[in-house]
């Protein structure tokens, strides 16, 4: 089982250098023209995503490798008190639309993850991220679901598994924060 769960990781990441790299350049240069003209980047998504979006913006607001100036990154996901009086008055699905619609300023970035593309919560982020006028990636998987239709850009991970999507999204997003570094 452990070798059959590596070599199918190993298997993902082949499939990553094969199809996803262009892609992946387009979300580093989202990231850093975001950032460079002073605007923040929001991340979100629920489950093991809600810890990739919390680890993608700590490694702005702290650092990824390099000691560089602090970076405006924030995941909607960590504010409990918030979360549970949206979720308690508004309901589930306008958990993160609403703490956006709070935060979001055009030309600000929403990175939106899910691993079936599909998350209710998430697509209504999506959607009012647009109507803000923030840019939009999403990281998804499968067939990108219906985040296709709400994102500039969907990075959608070749493979099935959400285990072997979420994977592939922490290390596109250690790629991204990388690219951020050598700005500096
Ligand atoms: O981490 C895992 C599975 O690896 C789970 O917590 C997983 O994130 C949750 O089931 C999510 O609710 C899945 O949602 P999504 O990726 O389809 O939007
Ligand atoms: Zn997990």
């Amino acid at each position: 089982m452990i070798i059959e769960e590596l070599r199918d990781h190993q298997n993902t990441i082949q499939k990553v250098i094969d199809s996803l790299v262009p892609d992946i350049e387009k979300a580093c240069e989202m990231m850093t023209t975001t950032l460079q003209a002073g605007n923040k980047v929001l991340v979100a998504g629920n489950g093991g995503s809600a810890a990739d979006a919390q680890h993608i913006a700590a490694e702005l607001s702290g650092r990824y490798v390099k000691n560089r100036k602090a970076l405006p990154g924030i995941a909607l996901t960590t504010d409990t008190s918030a979360l549970t009086a949206i979720a308690n008055d508004y309901g589930y699905d306008y958990v993160f639309a609403r703490q956006l619609e709070a935060l979001g300023r055009p030309g600000d970035l929403f990175i939106g993850i899910s691993t079936s593309g599909n998350s209710e919560v998430v697509l209504r982020a999506l959607k009012t991220a647009r109507e803000l006028g923030c840019k939009t990636l999403g990281l998804s998987g499968r067939d990108g679901g219906k985040m296709n239709g709400l994102c500039d850009l969907n990075i959608v991970v070749p493979a099935e598994t959400t285990a072997r999507i979420q994977e592939m999204h922490i290390l596109i997003g250690h790629i991204i924060c990388q690219a951020v570094d050598d700005l500096y």
